[in-house]
């Protein structure tokens, strides 16, 4: 087998998909031995019918009974199947079913094609019907030679076209059969013929015994060819060493041999088709295989335990689901029409929908009547109402009719639970979702913070802001695991986010050097949000050389293991810093918050840091352009002035809201009322400690170091105050002798203000001179030996 390889190679005889047949290695065992020992068995029968065909006739009627004995080498089954094959079939032609199927065996085994197997049983069985025919033509009377078929078909031939015309018949089949099966031509003939005489000429001149016909390679083929056909040979590669011989002596005369007729080579060269495999970069074959080695990375394998919190811990409210009282909205509709009509405005239709707190009653006015008309009666309405939180939405984007919001007289909480048990929240494919609360139209309103990309929310004190912050937070704890985000909580209040301390090694980042994770001093937001942007830019720095837009494409990437985590690579979670009472923290540092803020609300979304800002003071001094300009999305909770109201939304109706959770949402266009959902303190509370009480990581998500500018600016610099890389620094500046900022700059890798109050340390320490304007300064310590005598006498 391993030697016939490569001669399939020269003749190549693959098929485009061939057909085979579909079975397993054993199943091949089994199934082709079965196939070489039937093939076998069948032979036998066959061979031994010749001899015992004639006593065993009678003994065939009587299959069924064990006494009667038959002489067939297979007993009864031999002899009735060689009956059924050879007597009642082809003749002695069904030789030729043993060794197909014997042939079948050998192929099955051999996993050879079938396309070539079917081609031999083709071939095998016209041959098969020939012979029988040609048989029964010469022996009519002993039908073992031809069959009962070939002699019917004798019969049923000579009778129609007598004995010349089947002989002629029978001559043209052979043609037939020559011509198509190995491609034999006219000129073969001749040519035979013409080699054939001139061997005879050959012949007498030879003392030689043996009859040899000197024939090149091409001719014995076709020689092979024909004698072959008559053969009836079962040939098939098999036969293939044979054709050795005449290869090793080319011009000698050879012997014609049975073997594998080049012509049917021929046929059988077919065209294969090499897949070009598409070229995949090396960095590509590397993650392939490490990910089909280790699977992707999976950024929570640290926590892999992590059970994300249950749904019984939130609250589950009696009052909640929608109750219509048809009192209530029939009241409200004839009020509505009367104020209307009293002002001569006539309405087509009316139509309400319930939402958990304001009920919207769309109206179609009659034709010809002013849109304005209607929103200038606003006040005039809200009195006939006698409602607070009236809204007239005039007309409703997209739908051409007029809203009028009217608050229920009985409101109906929204429970976190019910909002984060809704589909839409489960089934949400968003980067960070958010559950915010319900529509007017009650429907679970759900918002991805990576699109918005930032939070600005506003309303005055006691309307629902903290528990709109909870809400938001708690979204993010129900579906993000602690690898995916972290949050940043600065809360100047000190009491609002203080139960978010549990989860601080789940889901907390915090400053290396700050004891508590949730921000309260305001020097140290400063350092916070000054760190948030150093690991922006370090985020965008691992994008850039992992050539991503954003942090889904480079966590991706990550994830497939192309990026390397030895060149710094590693998985980033999302960045949600909260800040509570931004006003507060407007108020006491003022540029210094607003310059991070405004920066990071600018850069920040691509690498995966979003802002959520609350304040109850909406202000345009709080709230200033830089700000608004770089967060769409906001959220207005009731406010009590309409200039507050324009400094959120850009427009009127946070003024109109009725406090407890009530809530405007814009993301840039429609401005969407939404009941907040409501999430209490206990609830808050048994999340966190449900999250804190389970492994965590062992330390918070630490965010980069950020040396402030004011520590340390004077001469009189305390040693211990030093900062880190003094040492380095020292070093630096002696070997180079030259007492520059940017030195220090380059060679440590720092900031200017770093290397600036190096460079003042070092001039304290008495290692460089003073400032000299434009020229560095002086180094004062000639080499590092001095350096170090230096030191050590200054301890
Ligand atoms: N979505 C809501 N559904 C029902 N009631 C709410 C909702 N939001 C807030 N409330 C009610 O309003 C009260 C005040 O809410 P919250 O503490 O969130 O106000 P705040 O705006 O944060 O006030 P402050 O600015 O003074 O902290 C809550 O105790 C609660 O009773």
């Amino acid at each position: 087998m391993a030697k016939r390889k490569p001669k399939t190679r020269k003749a190549p005889t693959k098929r485009l998909k061939m057909p085979s047949l579909k079975l397993s290695s054993q199943q091949k065992l089994v199934f082709g031995s079965f196939l070489v020992i039937s093939g076998l068995l069948l032979f036998i029968a066959f061979f031994s019918f010749l001899f015992t065909g004639d006593a065993d006739q009678s003994a065939l009627s009587e299959f069924a009974s064990r006494e009667i004995k038959t002489k067939n080498w297979l007993s009864k089954s031999g002899a009735w199947i060689s009956h059924f094959f050879i007597q009642q079939g082809f003749g002695i032609a069904a030789f030729i079913f043993s060794g197909l199927v014997f042939l079948s065996g050998v192929y099955v085994l051999m996993d050879l094609k079938a396309s070539k197997l079917r081609k031999h049983w083709f071939w095998g069985i016209l041959i098969v019907i020939w012979l029988s025919i040609l048989l029964g033509f010469f022996n009519e009377q002993n039908d073992i030679l031809g069959g009962v078929i070939g002699f019917e078909i004798n019969t049923f031939l000579q009778d129609y076209i007598g004995k010349t015309g089947t002989s002629l018949l029978l001559l043209f089949g052979l043609i037939t059969y020559l011509a198509l099966r190995f491609k034999i031509t006219f000129e073969t003939f001749i040519n035979i013929f013409k080699k054939a005489k001139r061997n005879i000429k050959s012949e007498l001149s030879d003392t030689s015994e043996d009859v040899f016909v000197p024939l090149d390679n091409n001719l014995s083929d076709e020689a092979e060819a024909i004698k072959s056909a008559f053969d009836i040979s079962l040939e098939d590669d098999s036969s293939e060493p044979l054709k050795e011989e005449p290869k090793s002596k080319p011009n000698q005369p050879l012997e014609v041999n049975i073997t594998k007729p080049e012509a049917e080579e021929e046929s059988e060269i077919e065209i294969k088709v090499e897949q070009v495999k598409e070229e995949v970069s090396e960095t590509d074959n590397l993650a392939n295989k490490l990910v089909e080695d280790f699977g992707q990375f999976d950024p929570t394998l640290e926590l892999a335990k992590y059970q994300f919190p249950t749904l019984d811990l939130l609250k589950k409210y009696d009052a909640e689901g929608i109750k219509i009282n048809q009192d209530e909205l029939e009241e409200n509709k004839n009020k509505i029409v009367e104020t209307l009509s009293n002002y001569k405005i006539g309405i087509a239709s009316i139509k309400a929908t319930i939402g958990p707190t304001v009920t919207l009653y769309e109206i179609v006015p009659d034709a010809g009547i002013r849109i304005s008309k209607i929103k200038n009666l606003e006040d005039d309405i809200a009195l006939s109402l006698s409602a607070l939180g009236i809204r007239i939405i005039a007309p409703i984007p997209g739908k051409g009719t007029i809203g009028i919001e009217v608050p229920n007289k009985n409101a109906t909480i929204v429970s976190m639970r019910s909002v984060i048990a809704s589909k839409k929240f489960q089934s949400s494919e968003m980067q960070l979702p958010i559950a915010l609360g319900k529509t007017i139209s009650n429907e679970t309103f759900v918002v991805d913070l990576a699109k918005m990309p930032h939070l600005l929310m506003a309303g005055a004190t006691g309307q629902g802001k903290s528990v709109g912050l909870n809400a938001v937070l708690t979204s993010l704890l129900y579906k993000k695991h602690p690898a995916e985000v972290k949050f940043v909580l600065v809360d100047p209040k000190k009491v609002e986010l203080t139960l978010f301390n549990k989860i601080e090694r789940h889901y907390l980042a915090k400053l290396p050097d700050s004891e508590d994770a949730i921000i309260t001093d305001n020097t140290k937001v400063i350092n916070t949000l000054n760190s948030l942007c150093i690991e922006m830019d370090n985020r965008y720095e691992l994008l850039k050389n992992a050539m991503c837009r954003n942090i889904a494409e480079y966590n991706a990437k990550f994830k497939a293991r192309k990026l390397n985590p030895n060149e710094g690579h590693q998985f980033l979670p999302y960045i949600v810093l909260v800040v509570d009472e931004f006003a507060d923290l407007i108020m006491t540092a003022g540029k210094e918050v607003e310059t991070p803020i405004a920066r990071l609300a600018q850069l920040a979304r691509a690498i995966g840091i979003h802002l959520i800002i609350a304040t109850q003071r909406p202000s345009v001094n709080v709230i200033t352009g830089i700000i608004k300009a770089n967060f769409p999305a906001r959220i207005a909770f009731r406010v009590t002035s309409k200039i507050d109201s324009r400094t959120i939304l850009d427009g009127a109706g946070a003024d109109q809201l009725i406090g407890r959770g009530d809530m405007l949402y814009t993301q840039g266009n429609d401005l969407i009322r939404i009941q907040c959902a409501f999430v209490d303190t206990p609830e808050v509370e048994k999340i966190t400690d449900y999250i804190g009480s389970q492994k965590a990581y062992p330390d918070a998500y630490m965010l980069p170091e950020y040396v402030g500018e004011e520590s340390g600016t004077s001469l009189d610099i305390d040693i211990s105050d030093r900062d880190k890389l003094f040492k380095d620094a020292a070093i630096v500046i002696v070997t180079a002798q030259q007492g520059s900022a940017s030195l220090l700059q380059r060679k440590l890798k720092l900031g200017y203000n770093r290397a600036g109050r190096l460079i003042d340390q070092l001039e304290a320490a008495g290692i460089v001179g003073p400032f000299e304007g434009s020229k560095a300064r002086q180094v004062l310590i000639p080499d590092l030996i001095a350096l170090d005598q230096h030191l050590e006498n200054e301890i």
